[in-house]
């Protein structure tokens, strides 16, 4: 397990990350979210040792952090870590043969895990030759070779197409299945809420959420949808419901007292017929935009 405690840093006068903590369970894969600014990639680079803490600490299986497992971890940089100019199959082996793996099962490693991209015809070719997209499926298998024991991915899955996201989500899953924790920030809730067993939310260089998705949802606001047959603007006079919105015979309300729930159901089944009544959920971009509000 990888541990964050209490890290900070300071750049001139800017808190770019405030008393961060949060740990990546083994086996889980965390997703790390925030707007522009926020310290991701800050507290990556942290915990990859490429930048120093001004306070806090990195800790793996219980204990300080070195530079021997670091070297096992698979880290996804920003900036992105290979060479445009140099042969990806080079690059790879390169790669896994730092990371201590014999150069035959390098090769076999990098010749499969491309075939399974569908680049098994690219081997050879300059980084540089492919599109975008496929630049960035070698980046996510750099990380990912020579079975790393942790993997701290910057951003994955930007610049993805659908198809390339549901491939490198499958390749991390499996990875965190053989329990390898893995940390990845992205800006795609719905890909965090696809693929996370929990998040981190950073603001400002402050942690302002962490928790499963079920976690967080159960601190943000729940609310009920009502359907009934008629107009549904009677329950504005309700006591003990706040609206948030009537549209017709449909209102989403925030039941604020205890048995409001049966007082307004059975009150809208004096008035007619109720086609439903359900509790709305947040999403998770309602309750990334309540935290960091
Ligand atoms: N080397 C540096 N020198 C000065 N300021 C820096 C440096 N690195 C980061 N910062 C500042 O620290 C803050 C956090 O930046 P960071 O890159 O960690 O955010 P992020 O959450 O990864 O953002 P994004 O989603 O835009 O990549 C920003 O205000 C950034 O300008």
């Amino acid at each position: 397990m990888l541990e964050v405690s209490h890290l900070t840093r300071t750049f001139g006068q800017l808190k770019a990350v405030d008393d961060v903590s949060f740990d990546v369970p083994t086996g889980q894969m965390i997703g790390f979210v925030g707007g522009n600014g926020a310290g991701k990639t800050t507290t990556m680079r942290m915990i990859m040792g490429l930048l120093a803490p001004d306070g806090g600490t990195v800790t793996w299986n219980g204990r300080p952090i070195t530079r021997e497992d670091r070297a096992h971890f698979g880290y996804m940089p920003e900036e992105r870590g290979l060479y445009p100019k140099q042969a990806i199959v080079d690059q790879l082996i390169y790669i896994a043969r730092l990371k201590g793996m014999t150069a035959a099962a390098a090769r076999a490693e990098a010749t499969s895990l491309m075939e399974r991209f569908g680049l098994g015809d690219r081997l050879k070719d300059k980084l540089e030759k492919l599109s975008l997209g496929n630049q960035q499926r070698v980046q996510i298998a750099a990380a990912v070779m020579a079975n790393p024991i942790a993997l701290i991915l910057d951003e994955p899955f930007s610049g993805l197409d659908p198809k390339a996201v549901d491939q490198m989500a499958g390749l991390l899953a499996e990875r965190a299945a053989r329990g390898v924790p893995v940390l990845f920030s992205s800006h795609q809730l719905d890909l965090i809420d696809r693929l996370c067993d929990g998040l981190v939310i950073l603001s400002e260089g402050r942690m302002v959420a962490d928790g499963t998705k079920d976690e967080l949802e159960s601190r943000g606001r729940l609310r009920h949808r009502l359907v009934v047959d008629g107009d549904a603007g009677w329950v504005r006079d309700f006591p003990d419901v706040r609206v948030d919105d009537v549209d017709g015979s449909t209102a989403l309300v925030e039941l604020q007292g205890p048995g409001a729930e049966q007082a307004l159901l059975t009150e809208a089944l004096r008035r007619g017929s109720v086609h439903e009544f359900a509790i709305v959920r947040p999403t998770l971009s309602e309750i990334y935009r309540e935290v960091t509000a």
